[in-house]
């Protein structure tokens, strides 16, 4: 299997890279030797079925779990150099929403900024500018509790981005969103991450949610069973589309392909 998901010259160093991790929760081994490398300015796909271990690898990427064998380097250092600055680089959208329901838009996103170190004035320039881009800029008032699950979820995004991470993770950041919801969530992540030149990842079991440009990282059963660009994992799968690309690799007869 190739190395990374890019790999062409003046290719830029990658802002996450995982090499080699396995976790077990007690005798259940959760991830297998996992590889690969996100690169600033793409999105990669990591698509896998429930239960593939993505939630898993993204608590071992945010250090909420240690990763007993392998090593996690965001934007060139691992967690020990980084030591308790290790969140600075990162913006993390979870699959259950962690907002405040009985705060303002605007509380929510004041809170997390100061607990992000950022000043009163700054904070209230980058929430606007977030929330404008998100189309949000004129719920900034309103109780998180009166916007529907696709606002909510734009809120979300938007206090990720705050601090301008160089990393953004998002665990299956459309759950339980209608399709136009969740079609628009998609444009925005990808077109954020070329203008801000942002390393995404994106975990999801949704194979549309995977754009043609996008880096892609196929796991199943805690092992990465694809990894390359997608019109290379259709090819080398002899698949037609990504949908039937994804049912071959994730059903039960799983090999592993090379792109
Ligand atoms: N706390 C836990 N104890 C034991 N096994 C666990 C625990 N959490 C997850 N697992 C198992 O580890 C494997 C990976 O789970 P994980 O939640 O990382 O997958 P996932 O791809 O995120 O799936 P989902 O989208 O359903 O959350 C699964 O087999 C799951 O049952």
């Amino acid at each position: 299997m190739a190395e990374s998901v890019s790999g062409a010259a003046g290719t830029p160093e990658p802002v996450l890279s995982v090499q080699n991790v396995s976790y077990w929760y007690g005798a259940k081994q959760a991830l297998d030797d996992v590889s690969f490398d996100v690169y600033p300015g793409r999105v990669t796909a990591l698509l896998g079925p429930n239960g593939a271990g993505k939630s898993t690898l993204f608590s071992l990427i945010t250090r909420l779990f240690d990763a007993p064998t392998g090593r996690i380097e965001i934007d060139g250092k691992a967690a020990a150099e980084w030591g308790f600055k290790i969140l600075a680089p990162l913006g993390v959208v979870f699959q259950q929403p962690t907002l405040d329901l009985d705060l303002t838009v605007r509380q929510n996103l004041r809170y997390f900024a100061s607990l992000r170190g950022l000043g009163r004035k700054e904070a209230d320039t980058r929430m606007e500018k977030a929330l404008a881009s998100l189309d949000m800029a004129e719920r900034i008032g309103e109780k998180v509790r009166a916007l529907n699950g696709g606002h909510r979820r734009r809120v979300e995004i938007a206090r990720s981005l705050l601090h301008s991470p160089k990393l953004l993770l998002l665990d299956e950041p459309t759950i339980g969103l209608d399709d136009p919801t969740r079609d628009a969530i998609v444009r925005h992540i990808h077109k954020l991450a070329a203008t801000d030149n942002i390393g995404v990842l994106w975990a999801t079991h949704l194979f549309d949610e995977v754009e043609s440009e996008d880096a892609l990282v196929v796991i199943n059963k805690g092992r990465v069973v694809a990894r390359g660009d997608v019109a290379g994992i259709e090819k080398e799968t002899g698949s037609t589309s990504l949908a039937e690309a994804f049912r071959r690799l994730t059903g039960d007869r799983v090999e592993e392909v090379a792109v």
